[in-house]
């Protein structure tokens, strides 16, 4: 079956294997030594989660493609983006991937709209598969259209970040700690969106985060790292949620917990929509 396929075939698990991500590194930086290996399924949000200097930041940038693992290897669907046995290392605009930072780090020049064009215009449009309209429409962002950066609030910035990195049609979305720099409020208000918009466009999400209440909103699967090393790899109950109309309490999915090592690590897939 080829990719094509599997997105008009409809079936679940077709749709659902076309972006896996299978992630296996390992790197010594400095006296920190990181070898971690997890996988992340299509249509869904992995949450990195660990404590400070747990190693969330250097995975991602080893996904991709801001730092070189010693050993290891990544794929995401049928693209192998660094096998270190054979030398492959794909450069990070060959990979197909968006970040969205901290910070939005939106081009203060450009409008909203010029924003989030950018890096879409520069693709092929045979590469194109993520629409402005859908996405606008999806962020609530038709109204700031025209403005520049200086005159739009945090949250509304971090929406036209995440507009501006799905619309460069990734087969990955890597998210470090999106929300880091905003207020309660509206981390409420961009939560909602980030799970949606995974499922709605089929992409995968990396969601770095040390925020468990953040985690149990939005991601479908944890994996937790600690000391540079996956500790526990689960997925998260869908009937947890913490924030308005889904109370509860965060905890990852009991009774199905996969166990952690490079050796087994998959993990249990969670009831997709
Ligand atoms: N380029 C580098 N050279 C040497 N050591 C590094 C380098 N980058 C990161 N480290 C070390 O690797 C470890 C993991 O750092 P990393 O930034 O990945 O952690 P993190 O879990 O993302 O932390 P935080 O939540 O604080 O952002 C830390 O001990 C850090 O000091």
């Amino acid at each position: 079956m080829t990719a094509a396929d599997a997105v008009t075939d409809g079936s679940k698990n077709s749709r659902i294997t076309k972006n896996r991500v299978d992630v296996r590194v390992q790197k010594q930086q400095g006296g920190f030594f990181l070898d971690v290996a997890f996988a992340a399924e299509q249509a869904g949000v992995t949450a990195l989660f660990g404590p400070s200097g747990a190693g969330k930041t250097s995975v991602v940038n080893m996904v991709a493609g801001l730092s070189r693992p010693d050993r290891g290897r990544i794929t995401i669907g049928d693209r192998c983006c660094f096998d270190g046995e054979t030398g492959i290392y794909l450069p990070p605009e060959k990979r197909r991937i968006g970040y969205v930072f901290q910070e939005a780090r939106l081009f203060p020049h450009l409008t909203v709209r010029a924003n989030l064009t950018f890096g879409m215009n520069r693709l092929k449009p045979s590469d194109r598969f993520v629409g402005v309209e859908p996405v606008v429409s999806l962020l609530g962002i038709g109204s700031l259209l025209k403005r520049r950066p200086a005159r739009l609030s945090g949250g509304e910035k971090q929406r036209v970040a995440i507009g501006r990195a799905l619309l460069c049609s990734p087969q990955l979305l890597l998210m470090d700690e999106p929300l880091a720099s905003l207020d309660q409020a509206r981390k409420e208000e961009l939560l909602p969106y980030i799970r949606t918009l995974s499922i709605r466009f089929r992409i995968p999400i990396l969601y770095v985060s040390h925020q468990m209440e953040e985690i149990a909103s939005v991601a479908d699967s944890l994996v937790c790292l600690e000391n540079g090393r996956v500790i526990e790899h689960s997925p998260v109950s869908r009937n947890n949620r913490p924030f308005p109309g889904t109370p509860g309490t965060c905890r990852p999915r009991t009774g199905d917990r996969t166990p952690c090592s490079r050796d087994t690590g998959r993990f249990p897939l969670d009831d997709h929509p």
